[in-house]
């Protein structure tokens, strides 16, 4: 569900990431309504993973703007670093949280913690409350029962089902998964996506995904976008991109991997 009135959550203007002499990503333009639930796909090195970073701040840009929620954030010419003041790149973050490929879990802490501390020290919550809404977002994963178990004690995917909970502790305003299953043994997939798939029906949550699942990319998303070399080729509903693809690297790429 998206809303199509407002301006777009997430706005990339022309937007060039170079890594060195490689441009990773060559004036891209590209746009994502409040609400909306978008998957990238495309092959290996294209610059999918680049865009998420991008978005939680992890990497800068050399031109281009880049707005989400309304604000803006500029980097002109940086080179590898990054220009704009600490404050203003978390007034960015705070808006994102990333699910990563491998859980990224705090080792030392219990499930709980994991969850807790990020909302306690980057937003100031009281952490009893916070425990209160950690323990409500572990059940929503499935989870409240393992909150003492440090993360070495759960599997795989319920360490990233811990990992989402800790994501909306946050309470951002996009959600971004980068690969989330690709980590996992087979068997532990289909918990995590279904997971994921609940939080497709969140009306205010706007989620970006970038997953090689294309079952479940058809599944949840209201748009596909096909990546190829740095830019989006082809994009559309899923049963468009997936049913009558109509660029050529589209139709090969889908037809390497179904
Ligand atoms: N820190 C870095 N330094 C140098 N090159 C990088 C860096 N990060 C990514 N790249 C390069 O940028 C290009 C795009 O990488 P990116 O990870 O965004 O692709 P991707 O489409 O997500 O690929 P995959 O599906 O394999 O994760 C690749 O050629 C990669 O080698």
């Amino acid at each position: 569900m998206t809303n199509t009135t407002d301006p777009p959550i997430i706005e990339f203007s022309d937007v060039t990431k170079r890594f060195g002499v490689l441009t990773v990503l060559d004036q891209f333009n590209f746009s994502v309504a409040k609400g909306e639930k978008v998957t990238l796909i495309g092959p290996s090195g294209s610059g999918k993973s680049t865009v998420l970073r991008i978005l939680m701040t992890l990497e800068p840009f050399q031109e281009g703007t880049l707005t989400l929620a309304g604000t803006s954030y500029h980097e002109p010419g940086a080179r590898g670093r990054f220009k704009a003041s600490e404050k203003h790149l978390r007034q960015i973050r705070n808006h994102v949280g990333m699910v990563f490929q491998s859980f990224n879990l705090f080792p030392h802490m219990t499930v709980l913690r994991n969850v807790v501390e990020a909302p306690v020290r980057v937003l100031g919550m009281q952490r009893a409350e916070a425990e209160v809404r950690a323990i409500e977002l572990l059940q929503m994963v499935g989870l409240a029962d393992k909150k003492d178990h440090y993360p070495v004690q759960l599997s795989g995917g319920q360490q990233q089902r811990v990992a989402i909970a800790r994501a909306l502790a946050m309470r951002p305003r996009v959600l971004l998964f980068d690969e989330p299953t690709s980590a996992l043994d087979p068997q532990l997939v289909g918990e995590v996506l279904g997971v994921i798939r609940a939080l497709a029906h969140e009306h205010d949550l706007t989620m970006l995904l970038v997953t090689h699942e294309m079952r479940f990319a058809r599944e949840v998303s209201d748009r596909v976008c096909f990546f190829d070399k740095g830019r989006i080729c082809e994009q559309g509903a899923p049963e468009e991109i997936f049913g009558q693809p109509k660029h050529e690297r589209t139709r090969e790429f889908l037809a390497s991997i179904l």
